[in-house]
């Protein structure tokens, strides 16, 4: 994961000063790449250590098709509560586009479904992919996001929002775009959580995890993670550590945190840092 580090670089670097959104000022650049092989070990930040447990969980709230924050506080993870109403709601975000997008008649299209039978039975399309960005359910960026949510809006637009599979000599590949990545918070999660859901879905449809690739639109530092950044870029890289998948769930749907174990994992400490919202 040097390639991790050698981003940061980059945008200390070669950045630009942007204001944003939230207030809190970035340096950033535009239009990055990260590639990984998944069979040289799990892409957990080796540099900082993460919370796996909140990175696991999201994705399987995500494939719950759930956009309240009540079952992931239930179940150890907090990111997403500054952007929730009081009743936990975030609005049709990630999980409600992914597995029920809907249409005009009122009824409802399961993308994860789409994808898994495509794997399946169509390997060799160009066209397995699931996105999130619905134009529909948008909300006003000068809105809050609780404001927006409480209008059937989303809390937040997708920032991780197109997954494509490639399938190639039996192993899996996938490519995910990120429109706006938070790199010091946001990046280290959106990639293992792009591998964890790769290594799923080569378990359900009999194939080899392969690479995978991460694009990135507006990769930016915020100004009050440089000294965390600082304090990163002086780590060195250890050994990646790898997944175990203890257990083949019926469907995509069905796995639990207890089915992974991180084997492995001898990170650096971990490293605080103000999100901003
Ligand atoms: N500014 C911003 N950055 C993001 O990365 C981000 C958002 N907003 N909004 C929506 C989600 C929420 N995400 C988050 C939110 C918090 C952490 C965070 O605080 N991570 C801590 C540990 C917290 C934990 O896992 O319990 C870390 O040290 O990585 C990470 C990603 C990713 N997304
Ligand atoms: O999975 C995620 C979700 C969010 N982010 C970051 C990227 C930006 O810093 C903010 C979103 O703000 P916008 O104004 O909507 O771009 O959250 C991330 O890195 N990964």
């Amino acid at each position: 994961m040097k390639q991790y580090l050698e981003l940061l670089t980059d945008i200390l670097e070669n950045g630009a000063q942007k204001g944003d959104r939230t207030g809190t000022g970035t340096t950033s650049v535009f239009g990055r790449q990260i590639r990984h092989n998944l069979e040289k070990g799990f892409p957990l930040l080796t540099t900082k250590k993460l919370h796996f447990k909140s990175i696991a969980n999201e994705l399987i709230w995500f494939l719950n098709g759930d956009t309240n924050i009540k079952w992931l506080n239930e179940n150890g993870v907090s990111i997403w509560n500054e952007w929730a109403t009081e009743d936990g709601e975030l609005g049709p975000v990630y999980g409600k586009q992914w597995t029920a997008w809907p249409t005009k008649d009122g009824g409802s299209i399961n993308q994860i479904d789409y994808v898994v039978n495509a794997l399946k039975t169509n390997p060799n399309s160009r066209r397995i992919l699931f996105h999130g960005w619905n134009p529909e359910y948008l909300p006003n960026e000068r809105k809050k996001p609780q404001d927006n949510a409480r209008e059937g809006l989303m809390a937040l637009p997708p920032c991780h929002l197109l997954y494509q599979f490639y399938v190639a000599n039996g192993k899996l590949s996938s490519q995910l775009y990120i429109r706006s990545s938070d790199s010091f918070l946001g990046l280290p999660y959106n990639i293992a959580s792009l591998a964890l859901l790769t290594h799923m879905l080569a378990q359900q449809c009999d194939l080899a995890p392969h690479e995978i690739v991460v694009s990135i639109g507006d990769l930016h530092a915020y100004s009050n993670h440089m000294s965390q950044i600082q304090e990163q870029l002086t780590r060195e890289t250890r050994t990646l550590p790898q997944l175990l998948i203890k257990r083949r769930p019926d469907s995509i749907y069905d796995y639990r945190f207890e089915d992974f174990e991180i084997v492995g994992y001898d990170p650096h400490p971990s490293i605080k840092a103000p999100i901003a919202v």
